[in-house]
């Protein structure tokens, strides 16, 4: 159990109007259960803090140097069997790099101990960059799945976790037998995961259709009556390359148009997160706003795969709730802050190709994206995502460097993100944001644990013990 601790020092976190709010000497007490039980806005900078009542023994935990606290980032959308493939996408496009890259490496994970050595890894480094929640997709194989629930709740990350169902269309060496099969080993697999966290603390099991071209139709029905019966989460792929929404167009004849392949399957609704959303029709926006279906940007696979640029603006204009989703390895990068920052290049191709200037987003969006919508696509908004009372204490210690005046000497280099004092409190937050890695990520909780510390031993369980 976490000790009461109050946190010191400037905070960032955005509002539900997708605008930074910036408070530059702030106090947030956690209490053991790591929930958020005060705020203060404007704590004493010179030292003198003291504490409330009842709150003079905690654990104070202070910003030293140029820094913040900002609420942990939600990767709403990845693959943990293919980080082992970030990096690897050559020049395919999505349905030759499934072939090549990421089927043969999805079926190594029949092996539980590659799994184990490849999730391990996955963990610590989505940790290391400030990533407090993720939803995964596993692969077919149901023991691996497990075990990727158990290594989330060890470390402590957030997850919900997905076996991957697909049963047609998919190589011989990795695939469900039949849409039985594969219901089948789902419905065990949510049975398992949630075995490990009865209450959903933490982890989750979240029902996985590949996406459509790899479902057969009775798969789709029934893993939407798994979900249903489970009250699971469901989430997959949709409208994300030209040559798959020809497919779909194909399979499935008698669909109006891709989204409406997952409408009559019982797959839409407010608990279903779809991933990328590059190429739809007004009318399938329109859909997705009527049934609260959510969607997970995934700005830099859609670069790497040359999928499309997706027009995030009218996403949100059209009431669609959107997170971002690392989408590792279509994209390259583990990093939550690294797909802010592609978010804000897209939306600027986006802006001059079609959208116009309205297109482009601001830096608090994009950050807005990474956490508090992140949050409301998984229905976690109640608990995490920002820093308000009553919510969980996931949360990143972020630190910036500070360039010495004339004459004072010179430093080391460590980090990326470099202030030489004539920036306001917003120009920090848009280097970090623009130039920032995990070097600035200095420590990172999850329900008031901490489960990394930069250049400490704390990630992946090992340590974390405050
Ligand atoms: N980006 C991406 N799209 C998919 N569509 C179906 N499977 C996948 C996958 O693994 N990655
Ligand atoms: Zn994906």
């Amino acid at each position: 159990m976490p000790q009461k601790t109050v946190y010191l020092g400037p905070f960032v976190h955005t509002t539900p109007n997708r605008d930074l709010d910036i408070c530059e000497s702030g106090a947030v007490g956690v209490d053991e259960q790591g929930k958020i039980a005060f705020i203060e806005r404007s704590v004493s900078q010179d030292g003198s803090y003291s504490p409330k009542q009842g709150w003079e023994s905690a654990k104070v935990v202070k910003i030293r140097g140029q820094g913040f606290f900002f609420p942990g980032f939600i990767d709403t959308h990845t693959h943990a069997p293919q980080f082992p493939n970030a990096g690897l996408f050559g020049s395919t496009t999505l349905l030759s790099w499934l072939e090549t890259y990421t089927f043969p490496t999805e079926s190594r994970f029949s092996s539980t101990s590659f799994a184990h050595r490849v999730y391990s890894r996955v963990i610590s480094r989505l940790l290391s960059h400030g990533t407090t929640t993720a939803a995964y997709y596993a692969t077919v194989h149901v023991p691996a799945t497990t075990l990727l629930a158990e290594l989330c709740l060890k470390a402590g990350q957030r997850a919900f976790v997905g076996r991957v169902c697909m049963d047609t269309l998919s190589p011989d060496y990795y695939r469900d037998a039949s849409a039985d099969a594969g219901i089948a080993a789902s419905a065990e697999s949510v049975s398992a995961i949630r075995a490990l966290d009865p209450k959903g603390d933490l982890v989750a099991p979240i029902v996985t259709p590949r996406f459509a071209p790899s479902c057969t139709s009775p798969a789709m029905h029934g893993l939407a009556e798994l979900a249903k019966r489970e009250n699971v989460r469901i989430q997959t792929h949709v409208s994300e390359n030209d040559g798959e929404i020809a497919l779909v167009k194909k399979l499935f004849p008698d669909s109006e148009d891709y989204v409406d392949v997952y409408a009559t399957h019982g797959l839409l609704g407010d608990t279903t997160v779809l991933a990328h959303a590059i190429h739809l029709s007004d009318r399938e926006v329109k859909v997705l706003t009527e049934t609260k279906t959510k969607v997970a940007h995934c700005p830099c696979s859609n670069s790497c795969l040359t999928s499309g640029a997706a027009g995030v603006r009218r996403l949100m204009d059209a009431g669609v709730d959107v997170g971002l989703g690392t989408d590792v390895s279509g994209g390259y990068s583990p990093s939550i802050l690294e797909e802010a920052r592609q978010a804000l290049l897209v939306s600027r191709h986006v802006a001059h190709n079609s959208g116009g200037e309205r297109a482009k987003l601001h830096v608090g969006e994009a950050l807005y994206l990474a956490t508090r919508g992140g949050a409301k696509v998984l229905g976690l908004e109640e608990r995490v995502g920002a820093f308000e009372v009553g919510m969980e204490w996931d949360a990143i210690r972020v630190g910036l460097d500070e360039v010495p005046e004339e004459g004072e000497g010179e430093r080391e280099l460590e980090g990326p993100v470099d202030i030489y004092g004539h920036e306001s409190w917003e120009d920090k937050v848009a280097k970090w944001v623009y130039c920032g890695d995990d070097r600035n990520t200095l420590a990172v909780w999850v329900k008031g644990r901490l489960v990394h510390e930069r250049d400490g031993k704390t990630s992946n369980g090992v340590n974390g013990t405050s």
